[in-house]
């Protein structure tokens, strides 16, 4: 994140030179977009850059030839005239083909980007997702940036095509009166450091929206989602943040309202000078025109050369102003593109000098003081957590609320690096088999488990896509958490779509869902199969159902689950009780209630609760 924090301490000229550096990556993504597309684009520029010098030498051709011309037969003023429509001709014919192949490239360009965004977001680690600066970092990157890679290409070519003009017309005028020149130089020139200062301001203010983009985009979910919207309306929140969304954008008006007057009195200034500085030479053309010195034709070519000229100078300037601006903000794609990913699966650190070990099965899995604090954050979730799971065996995890049991699932999962203590699997450090590998042995329910707006054969198959076709193993899987009748009945079996956010699909209940999950688990061929809390949304016999399941599926592997319900804790082999990170308590179910701490007293509790009080 360097490159970030360089940036938001304040821009300079240095900084905007430096930011150059990233023309090579530039090219070679537009390059990569249509190398074919790229060279007609650049010759359809070039022309175009000689095409106002031909049309203006043309215009004072003919208005010679029809001075002259009357007296020489009008020979002079058809030549005259014909090479004149000629240049019209040729002019509309580059700006047909230019609008059609630039149309198509920009298109194509913004894909790219797209395309690297999302790449690049694939490999990033949950660590990195959840990381706030990563995300800010991701938006800014997505931004503007779709159409400025494009822009700035157009503006770069917009540069060569104008300095032909200006040197075409240069070249006219300084035949005239070469000072001409300098003082047209010299106008335009003024501008660039006001308005490179102010395209600054822009760069900043933009920069420092990522945040508030995305809180925007928040509350818009909020108001749109149909999971929000439930609440949204029972709570009457609504205009509460309807309110909020509103502000962000009402702000960001009053910011740009405030840098667009200031850009309007400098470029208002700018343009008075530059209006007076062509009066007076256009002045000075129609003095020696009057004066007999030059001919009418000469007048036309001396007016249009001037503002030609200061056009073009204009133009060169504003698109190098430009491409400085949006070399800023390309800049942000590339820090992003750049970002060293922590997800462990992908990193080097799997490979840690070690050979690997191919890794046919799991057969024991073990904790060895493991304590663990997410990234960024200052105070252990996981304190020297110890334990050891043998093939055949099951162990549920116990605890309130926030005493770690989910950032156990996490780290048994591989999602996250960073932790002290050993994780150890068949009895060697993880790194030995490397995380890819482990993870494929791994089956898993998180406790937020994704609900596809899919089919139910991508719902359930998305845990091992290697059945993605095959029916029979989707709906031995679906079978296993007694889903396997209702699938069956859906309008198109495994192929109904579910939920109604892409399509007008079949919407399960929470339970349902949460079956769908635990097939999903279960379809992988697994060794270790991790289950946080998979009775949560289950009724009494749906969780009986599936318990019986695991246990079946659990009696030659080896199994983790999280539960709160503890009657669903009985059949494991071990139980660990968590509080504030460590393990505070283990062994059976009967050897816990003997000791008669933490878990006998809790599990006492719930007994109470169904009791029937009468
Ligand atoms: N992604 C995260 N980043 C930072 N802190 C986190 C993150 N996830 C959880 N925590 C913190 O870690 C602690 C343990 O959370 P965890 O989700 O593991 O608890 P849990 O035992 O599963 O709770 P519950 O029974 O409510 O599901 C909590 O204090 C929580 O605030």
């Amino acid at each position: 994140m360097s490159g970030q924090a360089e940036t938001t301490q304040g821009i300079g000229l240095r900084d905007v030179l430096q930011s150059f550096r990233h023309w090579g990556n530039l090219f070679a993504l537009i390059w990569g977009a249509s190398p074919g597309y790229l060279i007609r684009i650049v010759m359809l520029y070039l022309l175009l850059g000689i095409v106002p010098i031909l049309s203006l030498v043309a215009t004072q051709q003919l208005i010679n030839g029809v001075v002259t011309g009357v007296s020489a037969g009008g020979k002079q003023a058809l030549g005259a005239f014909a090479w004149y429509v000629g240049v019209l001709v040729f002019k509309q014919g580059l700006s047909l083909a230019q609008a059609y192949y630039e149309g198509l490239f920009q298109q194509l360009i913004a894909n790219t980007v797209q395309g690297k965004v999302m790449e690049k977001a694939v490999t990033l680690g949950l660590a990195d997702i959840e990381n706030t600066q990563v995300q800010e970092q991701l938006k800014r990157a997505q931004q503007d940036v779709m159409f400025r890679p494009y822009q700035m290409f157009t503006q770069m070519l917009g540069v060569i095509n104008h300095l032909v003009t200006l040197v075409s017309t240069v070249l006219l005028l300084i035949v005239w009166k070469w000072w001409v020149v300098l003082v047209v130089a010299a106008t335009t020139g003024i501008s660039f450091f006001t308005m490179l200062s102010i395209n600054r301001e822009q760069f900043l203010i933009s920069y420092e929206r990522a945040s508030k983009h995305r809180e925007a985009w928040y509350y818009g979910f909020v108001l749109t989602h149909d999971k929000a919207v439930k609440e949204v309306r029972l709570f009457q929140l609504g205009s509460f943040f309807l309110d909020k969304f509103k502000a962000i954008y009402q702000d960001f008006y009053l910011v740009d309202r405030r840098m667009a007057k200031k850009r309007l009195i400098w470029s208002s200034a700018y343009q008075g000078l530059n209006l007076l500085s062509l009066a007076g030479m256009i002045y000075l053309a129609v003095r020696e025109a009057f004066q007999k010195l030059i001919q009418v034709g000469d007048l036309y070519g001396y007016v249009q050369a001037i503002t030609l000229t200061q056009s073009s100078a204009q133009t060169v300037f504003s698109n190098v102003l430009a491409i400085c601006q949006h070399n800023l903000y390309i800049e942000q794609l590339f820090v992003f593109l750049a970002l060293p990913s922590s997800e462990p699966a992908l990193r080097l650190a799997d490979a840690s000098g070690q050979e690997q070990q191919s890794l046919e099965t799991i057969e024991t899995f073990e904790f060895r003081n493991v304590s663990f604090r997410y990234p960024g954050t200052e105070r252990d979730v996981l304190r020297n957590v110890s334990f050891t799971l043998r093939r055949g065996e099951c162990i549920a995890v116990v605890g309130r609320n926030g005493s770690g049991k989910s950032t156990l699932a996490k780290l048994m999962t591989q999602l996250y690096e960073g932790y002290e203590g050993e994780i150890l699997v068949n009895g060697s450090q993880t790194s030995a088999w490397g995380v890819a590998q482990l993870q494929k042995r791994i089956g898993v329910l998180f406790q937020d488990f994704m609900q596809y707006e899919m089919s139910v054969r991508h719902n359930i198959g998305f845990g091992n896509t290697l059945v993605l076709a095959q029916d029979d193993k989707l709906l031995e899987a679906s079978d296993r958490t007694g889903i396997g009748s209702f699938v069956r009945n859906l309008p198109k079996q495994l192929n109904t779509e579910l939920g109604r956010w892409l399509v007008n699909g079949e919407q399960l209940s929470g339970g349902q869902w949460q079956r769908i999950a635990i097939a999903r688990a279960f379809v992988r061929e697994a060794d270790l199969y991790v289950l946080d809390e998979p009775n949560a949304a289950l009724d009494p016999i749906a969780e009986s159902e599936v318990f019986e399941k695991i246990r079946d599926l659990l009696r030659d592997r080896l199994g983790l689950f999280i539960a709160h319900r503890l009657t669903s804790a009985r059949f494991a082999n071990q139980i660990l009780v968590m509080e504030d990170g460590a393990v505070i308590e283990q062994g059976t179910h009967d050897e816990l209630m003997a000791r008669n701490g933490q878990y006998a007293e809790m599990y006492r509790v719930q007994m109470k609760l169904y009791e029937v009080k009468t």
